[in-house]
């Protein structure tokens, strides 16, 4: 086991950050730490790596107890923290040198490993650039190559891609999966779910500080009672009409609001020749018509209530 947190619980004043929540970490993982903003990301990685006190629980990384000391695991692990950590009056080339240095004494080793982050990250073309003269995207990039260039065993990663523009974000993403594919393994914390689907074998889920649902994308979404929708544009359709379409195969659910008929199936390939087949029989016109798979914001919203991000 990589990582191991048994019932941690962590508390500012009175706001329980961290309300008896377990953690296990896998060899080879890349596991996907989504929650919304505050709820308890961030302070659940800090308390990992021993840099905040915790009130009680244990954690326990490569198998040994962690604490503020112990520089030896420490040495196996990258950390990327949510915020810039280089220094702007060293190139990017300089920034990514001392961090590397700080792990590996041997020049001819450091110097290796300087050009495969820089390699990892696509930073090639701007080795001389200091950071205020790189694009927000290729300063997160600098950021990782920081992080990584020592080629730890265990990577955390916090929210490294909030605001950058596509382009470096699948470089990051695809970054993150060449690393994994090396040997690391992978802590990732984001509340981009797109992100956990595309990148995370395991996914546990925060919120208000204890964990809602953990295992794999496919077992969250199993949790949603229906996995998939139809849904169209419909003008008119009568009740009778809607209770019709409720009893045809697999059909879980059916909403009809605002002319959008949306109708949820645990197996698409058995309700969808039924539906057009009753839509044409009862002369109900359709439009738009197109299938929604279920995300992992349905699982989120389906246990709590909320969207996992107010703007999605
Ligand atoms: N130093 C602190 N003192 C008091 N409260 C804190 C402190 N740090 C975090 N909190 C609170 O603890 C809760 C969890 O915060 P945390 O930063 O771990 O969440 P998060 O999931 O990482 O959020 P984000 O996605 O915004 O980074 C929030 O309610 C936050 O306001």
């Amino acid at each position: 086991m990589i990582i191991d947190v048994e019932n941690l619980v962590k508390r500012y004043r009175e706001l329980t950050a961290l309300n008896h929540v377990d953690l296990q970490v896998q060899e080879g993982d890349i596991l996907g730490l989504l929650g919304p903003n505050g709820s308890g990301k961030s302070t659940m990685i800090n308390c990992i790596l021993s840099l905040l006190s915790y009130d009680r629980g244990e954690i326990k990384v490569f198998d040994q107890t962690m604490k503020p000391d112990s520089y030896a695991i420490k040495q196996r692990i990258g950390i990327v923290p949510q915020e810039l950590a280089f220094f702007k009056e060293l190139t990017v080339q300089e920034n990514i040198s001392y961090y590397c240095g700080l792990y590996i004494k041997d020049r001819a080793q450091a110097a290796k490993n300087v050009a495969q982050a820089i390699e990892l990250v696509g930073l090639q073309d701007f080795t001389k650039f200091y950071p205020k003269q790189l694009s927000g995207g290729l300063a997160r990039r600098l950021n990782i190559a920081c992080g990584i260039a020592h080629q730890p065993e265990l990577i955390f990663l916090d929210e490294p891609t909030v605001a950058v523009d596509p382009q470096s974000r699948n470089r990051i993403l695809e970054s993150i999966k060449e690393l994994n594919r090396n040997g690391a393994t992978i802590v990732y914390t984001t509340h981009y779910m797109e992100e956990v689907e595309f990148l995370c074998n395991q996914i546990v889920i925060l919120d208000h500080g204890s964990v809602i649902a953990k295992g794999t994308s496919d077992e969250l979404k199993a949790m949603v009672k229906a996995n998939e929708k139809i849904v169209m544009t419909v003008p008119l359709i009568t009740k009778v009409q809607e209770a019709d379409l409720l009893k045809l195969p697999a059909v879980q659910e059916l909403n009809y609001a605002d002319q959008i008929l949306e109708i949820t199936s645990i197996d698409l390939e058995q309700t969808m020749l039924p539906v057009l087949e009753y839509l044409q029989q009862a002369k109900v016109a359709y439009a738009d018509l197109h299938t929604k798979e279920v995300t992992l914001n349905d699982v989120f919203l389906t246990i709590t209530g909320r969207e996992l991000r107010d703007e999605a």
